[in-house]
């Protein structure tokens, strides 16, 4: 090359990278739900509203009765004592506008005022008590509708995780779930200006019966505005509830530690900084886009409000100069109507509150109810022993969603002491064929059976106290690492049994060097925490599975990311266990069938061939062709 050419190879700038294609649309695909949200009137969302704040009554009284009944009573008395301080100014008016000498007129009003002070004093106790009890309530009404929410998806059967619309709904069901720990104060809000309201009404009703209309069609569209905005909000919230989902977990991806190191040694950041942009962008324009609208509405509602107080005023005004209503009596109405303004902004604000969250506790309840109806046991048997033997008659799996079965029909049948490797191609049915044998889903057709007991038909937590499962993507739980072999279920031979468990994977040396030996927490992130290697997670993973000693060990390529020493005890191990359960292994190495006693290989999800390794190599069929390509190198 010559000199010139160098030269030019250093100077000349990189070409410019193409403009990264923008990330696709994502839609919110629970169209039922939207469609209903769509349809509805606002007659009838408004009546959610007192749903909203029977599920906050629920919830309260599952977390404190006592508080809930204090701060109920304080409500109450709240309400009471703006009647009774409005009533004691309405006496105090008839002496301080009408009476003779201004020290009778004082005198006259001046224990009717003492009560009204009295009254407002009291009433201020109240709201501070009921404040008070709310802030004791919160907390423990986030947590449970939080527990709800972890429980419901740890709960929920397997097929509703597969289900198309799964993510959506939970984020949807989330926002509900969050916004329990604001519900209490903007239920306290709502019901406090509600009551304030009764209060203010009787007492206008008392001075002149045509004030009241007058005061309600002031309130009237304040609002209808409020609950149109609710509802906008709530559309909006709908259109971006895909991206917001999808940007939450693209955030996770970008952020993790676990992954900072393929992101970098890719070059990923200016792609992943464009994509993440840009479906902020999309969010942000939407809800930019909108804010027009919420202006028209709040615009229309407020001036037709002002219209109505102004109508008010000057029926006052009208009902005095007719000689219709004494002076002292308009006194009182415009006390009252100046306590009504401040009841009302408190109702509308509130009750618009209260009714976004009954759209979206509709959300929460929805998505907890059904994942309770999709939890329960299968079926009333119980599998009380481990399985002798698991029987697959012309079994089928269909992803939700899905038009043909992703495995079957296959029959087959396994039996304690044997080691059964399973082979196949990516996409083959092998993941889908061990979540069938593990009672992890039932078949969509065809029989699963333990010891002649359907798997659809019994109670699915209790065939999975007996197996033993190591997947393809094993959980780096942030336990103590005696937590990780044990998952918080210790056997009867307790540490003891920890350290087989480690020593079967090769992992004693490793664990007694952490900083606090078995105590050591095993997340890296947290403070005081220690981070294994990959392959030591791997090996913390197959040490959990012998610990349990199940009586069905399943494991999917439980080697992958070690050592040829970890691989080999590993696999040593599982010969060694294998007279008392039933073993199945999913592998993509060849050469570690050979510890199998039967091979069964699966393609498209059907069994093409089933057999000991000499025996398929002898077929030379397609086991045979996986095993040339393996050693083809
Ligand atoms: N949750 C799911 N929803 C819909 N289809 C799925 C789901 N999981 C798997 N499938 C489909 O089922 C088929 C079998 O998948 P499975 O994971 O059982 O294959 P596998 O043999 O274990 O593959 P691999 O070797 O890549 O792990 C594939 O076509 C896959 O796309």
């Amino acid at each position: 090359m010559s000199e010139q050419q160098t030269e030019d190879r250093k100077t000349a700038a990189p070409p410019a990278p193409p403009t990264p294609p923008a990330p696709p649309e994502f839609k919110y695909t629970w169209g039922q739900h939207n469609e209903t949200m769509e349809a509805l009137s606002l007659g009838q969302m408004a009546r959610r509203v007192p749903s909203a704040l029977r599920q906050t009554a629920r919830l309260a009284l599952a977390v404190n009765r006592t508080a809930f009944h204090v701060l109920v009573a304080a409500q109450i008395l709240g309400g009471i004592c703006t009647a009774a301080a409005l009533t004691a100014i309405s006496r105090a008016m008839v002496p301080l506008l009408t009476g003779d000498g201004i020290e009778e007129r004082i005198s006259a009003a001046a224990w009717p005022l003492v009560v009204a002070a009295a009254m407002t004093a009291l009433g201020t106790l109240a709201s501070l008590t009921s404040g008070s009890a709310a802030r004791r309530l919160n907390p423990g009404m986030a947590t449970l509708a939080d527990l709800a929410m972890v429980d419901a998806h740890m709960d929920v059967e397997l097929a509703a995780y597969d289900a198309p619309d799964f993510t959506e709904r939970s984020e949807a069901a989330e926002t509900g779930s969050a916004r329990s720990a604001m519900l209490l104060q903007d239920a306290l809000g709502f019901t406090g200006g509600l009551i304030d309201m009764a209060a203010v009404a009787s007492v206008l009703a008392v001075v002149h019966p045509v004030l009241l209309p007058l005061l309600l069609l002031s309130v009237v569209p304040r609002g209808l505005g409020s609950v149109h905005a609710a509802r906008l909000d709530y559309r909006l919230h709908n259109q971006t509830i895909a991206s917001r989902n999808i940007k939450h977990m693209m955030r996770w991806h970008l952020t993790t530690p676990k992954l900072a190191d393929e992101l970098r040694g890719n070059s990923m950041r200016p792609y992943a900084h464009h994509w993440y942009a840009a479906v902020c962008e999309r969010i942000d324009s939407r809800m930019v886009g909108s804010a027009p609208r919420y202006l028209t509405v709040h615009l229309i509602a407020a001036t037709a409000s002002g219209v109505f107080v102004v109508a008010t005023y000057g029926a006052l005004a009208g009902l005095v100069v007719g000689g219709y209503m004494a002076i002292a009596a308009a006194g009182t109405a415009i006390v009252a109507m100046r306590t009504s303004t401040a009841a009302l902004s408190q109702l509308v604000v509130y009750g618009a509150a209260m009714f976004q969250h009954a759209l979206y506790l509709g959300d929460y309840t929805a998505f907890v109810a059904e994942a309770a109806e999709k939890s329960g046991p299968r079926g009333p048997q119980v599998m009380e022993a481990a399985p002798e033997k698991i029987r697959l008659e012309e079994a089928t799996y269909t992803y939700p969603g899905k038009d043909t079965p992703s495995l079957g029909p296959v029959s087959l049948t396994l039996s304690r002491g044997e080691v059964i490797a399973v082979v196949g191609e990516n996409g083959a049915g092998k993941s889908t064929l061990i979540r069938l044998l593990t009672s992890l889903t039932a078949p969509t057709s065809g029989v699963v059976s333990w010891d002649g007991v359907p798997t659809s038909d019994a109670d699915q937590r209790s065939a999975w106290r007996h197996v033993g499962l190591v997947t393809q993507s094993y959980g780096y739980w942030p336990f103590s690492a005696r937590e990780n072999i044990t998952l918080g279920q210790p056997g009867p031979r307790g540490e003891e049994a920890v350290w087989d468990a480690l020593d079967a994977v090769g992992m004693r040396e490793a664990v007694q060097g952490f900083p606090d030996g078995l105590d050591t927490l095993l997340a890296r992130s947290i403070w005081g925490g220690h981070e294994p290697s990959g392959g030591q997670w791997q090996r913390l993973a197959c040490g959990r599975a012998f610990h349990r000693r199940p009586g069905l060990l399943v494991m999917d390529e439980p080697t992958s990311a070690m050592d040829p020493r970890g691989e080999h005890m590993v696999f040593s191990g599982l010969r060694d266990m294998k007279d008392d359960r039933i073993t199945v292994i999913v592998t993509h190495r060849m050469e570690n069938c050979r510890l199998a006693d039967r091979i069964i290989v699966l393609d498209a999800g059907r069994i093409t061939e089933q057999g000991g390794y000499e025996e398929l190599v002898r077929l030379d069929g397609s086991f045979a062709e996986l095993v040339r390509l393996s050693q083809d190198r």
